[in-house]
């Protein structure tokens, strides 16, 4: 009988606080959009009278007095993120974040976090042991020792097409910096004098941040994050926030997000130096000299990835559909994968104090962060983190609807009653004597739940899985053995029994969905499956996020995807057996087959090679316009110059300027080569900014130019001619 792992995923509804940042430096564009778009599948006035309708009818309900009577401010503090606090467990694979309930010391229950401060430890990798060239299958590490498999985790991950979790960067042909070491085993580098020195000076306040963040999360200690801290207090010493508070609890405060869900000292270090290249003196070759090219990449990422989404907003990229998507795609193609956790992470904390803005920027952030942040949380499986996104998103779009909703959910989200239900649970599965792999449970984050009303014109009492369980055993008999005893122990909710094993949906989804009442009146939506199904749930076909999004026309991107989340969750479950005893059996839901080749008979692989060929993504500028340009792979500026050339008279493909000042530029730099290959994410100005307004021969030229509908030299594919 395998020991039970609990996990109780919870989504915090959007905690609130006062300051801001990023998107202060983000204020460029003199038309910021200031409408209140609903982010909603379909936001029409009578879907809005439904909610509004289905609220009254919920409060006017006698039965549904307050269990816990907790006022709408309270929101933050009842369901405020207890990943720190040592009682933190694992999520679980497709969980994202949440906290534990505590446990009841008599409760038979093992927890699989106890010791770890973070709930989620997707990336607490052996980075310092060397790769060990043997074995490459997580499959076959798990059974192994801990040492022994965080060797095989190294090489695992170094073979897995670079990583989202952290490791030494094999060192390619690019000579060390003075004061790095190529060969050096355990870190990539090796940190410079300065580190073992006494720490630099530095304010008071800033050192009160370090002793806050190492209070919270050990890494704090790491000498590679200390360093880190000292570097970015230089770079940010002075600068404030449009709070008023010092720019370094800004990056603090995004760096305690990531070593909450696990990140390694690389991550945590590159999450505090975030902003250092774009707001402070430090350059890629600073970070590069005093951090490696593990940390400086990783902020390169960053600033990159800072720059796209300026442009983005600026043009109101996100809201056309198309491109939002495309965007997407760039994103998680165009950088580490870590990268984009830690512009998730920066965007986490500023959307929670994104108050110290004003009106109007805050909704344009809302706007953008709902259409590209969001979704790329959900497709990472960041649930915590998309879930607390959505809900401070949807507070700035749809403030009306977001302070009723919250004022009255606050009264049905009772926590107590989920612990007492998954106790109920397992005391009857045992005295059943039915084994599992997994029970959860989970509050509906209140963005899903408005969500699911509008979608479905639902009044709130018809939204039967505001609070969920979910149960995963080992064979099919036992999901009906299980769902017999769920039925003794509540009421069931007539007709909203639903066997998707023996009725599987299209996109292959199988498990047992049913409603059960407990204490008469709350509704709880239990689903019961094998863990088959919950992995094809959570990586196949049928994957959360798949179905949430609908069809993906990019195969390659669902291999990204799959590859960030396989190597997350494949890391989330071997840390966890680093607590055997806590864990007790635990293969629960870890994938079956090594990313990133499944398996020839693997029923979760939807293709089995790792393709890379194309389409790619770039940003063009033309006159300050930016859109975002879908090519085949291997296509080349020529190849983007004729598309717009086919539309218009002012450019000919087979022109190219004379003066450097006027040529098209790629990622800031003029191109010589009109053949030359674009690549994912490169950002393509075809036209040029106009040169400061002194030099009125460039300008006259530029009109030239247009008038002619060409560019003043003449070229061939092959290059210029003259
Ligand atoms: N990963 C995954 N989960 C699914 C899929 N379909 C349903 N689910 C899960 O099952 C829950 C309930 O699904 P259903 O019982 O089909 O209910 P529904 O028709 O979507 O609507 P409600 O009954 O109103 O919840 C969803 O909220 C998901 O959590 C799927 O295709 N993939
Ligand atoms: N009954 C359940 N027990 C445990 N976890 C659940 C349950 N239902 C959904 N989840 C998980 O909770 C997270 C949030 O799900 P959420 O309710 O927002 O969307 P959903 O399940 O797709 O519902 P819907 O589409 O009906 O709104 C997902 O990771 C989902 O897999």
């Amino acid at each position: 009988m395998s020991v039970p792992a609990i996990a109780v995923y919870t989504s915090p509804p959007g905690a609130v606080y006062t300051s801001s940042s990023e998107l202060e430096t983000s204020s460029r564009g003199s038309s910021p959009c200031a409408t209140a778009a609903s982010p909603s599948p379909a936001s029409s006035h009578r879907h809005h009278q439904a909610i509004a309708g289905g609220l009254s009818c919920l409060f006017s309900s006698p039965s549904a007095a307050p269990r816990a009577a907790v006022s709408q401010d309270d929101l933050g503090a009842l369901w405020h993120d207890r990943s720190g606090e040592p009682t933190a467990v694992a999520a679980g694979a497709g969980g994202g974040g949440g906290y534990s309930y505590p446990q009841p010391s008599s409760s038979p229950f093992k927890w699989r976090d106890m010791l770890h401060h973070s709930p989620v430890p997707l990336f607490h990798s052996p980075a310092s042991s060397p790769a060990a060239a043997a074995s490459r299958s997580p499959s076959a590490a798990s059974w192994l020792a801990g040492r022994e498999r965080e060797r095989l985790f190294s090489s695992f991950v170094r073979n897995a097409l670079g990583s989202c979790v952290d490791y030494a960067p094999v060192t390619t042909t690019t000579t060390p910096p003075l004061g790095v070491s190529a060969a050096a085993g355990e870190l990539a580098f090796e940190l410079d004098e300065h580190l073992t020195e006494a720490e630099p000076s530095c304010e008071p306040y800033a050192r009160d941040l370090l002793a806050g963040a190492q209070a919270r999360h050990r890494i704090f200690h790491d000498e590679l994050v200390v360093k880190a801290f000292f570097e970015a207090e230089r770079a940010h010493r002075g600068q404030t926030r449009a709070s008023g508070d010092p720019y370094l609890q800004h990056c603090v405060e995004t760096a305690v997000l990531l070593a909450k869900i696990g990140a390694t000292a690389t991550v945590v270090s590159a999450g505090l130096l975030h902003d250092t290249i774009d707001d402070s003196f430090m350059d890629y070759d600073q970070i590069f000299r005093m951090f490696g090219a593990g940390v400086a990449d990783l902020v390169e990422g960053v600033s990159k990835l800072s720059h796209l989404s300026k442009l983005a907003r600026d043009n109101n990229t996100a809201s056309r559909t198309v491109e939002a998507d495309r965007l997407h795609t760039m994103f998680l193609a165009m950088a580490d994968a870590r990268a984009v956790l830690i512009k998730l992470a920066d965007r986490l904390h500023n959307m929670k104090t994104i108050e110290a803005l004003p009106v109007v920027k805050q909704q344009r952030f809302a706007k953008e962060t709902m259409e590209i942040f969001v979704p790329l949380a959900n497709r990472l499986g960041i649930a915590s983190w998309k879930d607390q996104l959505e809900n401070i998103c949807f507070k700035h779009l749809n403030p009306e609807e977001h302070k009723e909703l919250s004022s009255k959910l606050v009264i049905s989200f009772d926590e107590a009653l989920l612990t007492s239900t998954l106790d109920k649970l397992d005391k009857g599965l045992r005295d059943e004597g039915i084994s599992y792999h997994n029970l959860s449970g989970r509050h509906k984050s209140l963005y899903s739940i408005y969500s699911k009303m509008l979608k479905k014109n639902l009044t709130m009492d018809d939204v039967h899985d505001i609070h969920g369980l979910r149960l995963v055993v080992d064979t099919e008999q036992d999901c009906y053995r299980a769902l017999d005893i769920v039925h003794k122990l509540w009421p069931r909710v007539a007709g909203r029994f639903k066997d998707y094993i023996l009725h599987p949906k299209m996109n292959g989804y199988r498990s047992l969905h049913t409603v059960i009442m407990c204490e008469g009146i709350h509704p709880f939506e239990v689903q019961i499956r094998t863990k088959e199904m919950h992995l094809q749930a959570e990586y196949g076909f049928a994957a959360h996020w798949r179905y949430k999004e609908g069809g993906c026309k990019h195969s390659f991107v669902l291999q990204m995807v799959e590859w960030a989340r396989w190597v997350l969750t494949w890391q989330c479950e071997a840390m966890s057996k680093e607590r055997p005893s806590a864990l007790g059996r635990s293969d629960a839901i870890r994938p079956p087959c090594p990313f990133p080749m499944h398996s020839e008979d693997c029923p979760y692989s939807y293709t089995r090679q790792c393709h890379h060929d194309g389409p790619i993504f770039v940003i063009m500028l033309e006159h300050d316009k930016m859109s975002v340009q879908e090519l085949p792979a291997n296509s080349t500026l020529v190849d983007l110059m004729e598309r717009v050339g086919a539309n218009s008279p002012r450019c000919s493909p087979y022109s190219f300027p004379l003066k450097e000042e006027l040529r098209p530029r790629v990622n800031h730099k003029p191109i010589s080569d009109p053949n030359r290959k674009l690549c994912m994410g490169d950002v393509v100005e075809l036209t040029p900014a106009l040169p400061h307004k002194s030099l009125t021969e460039y300008r006259e030229e530029i009109q030239r130019m247009y008038e002619r509908g060409g560019f003043a030299l003449a070229t061939t594919r092959d290059g210029p001619t003259s």
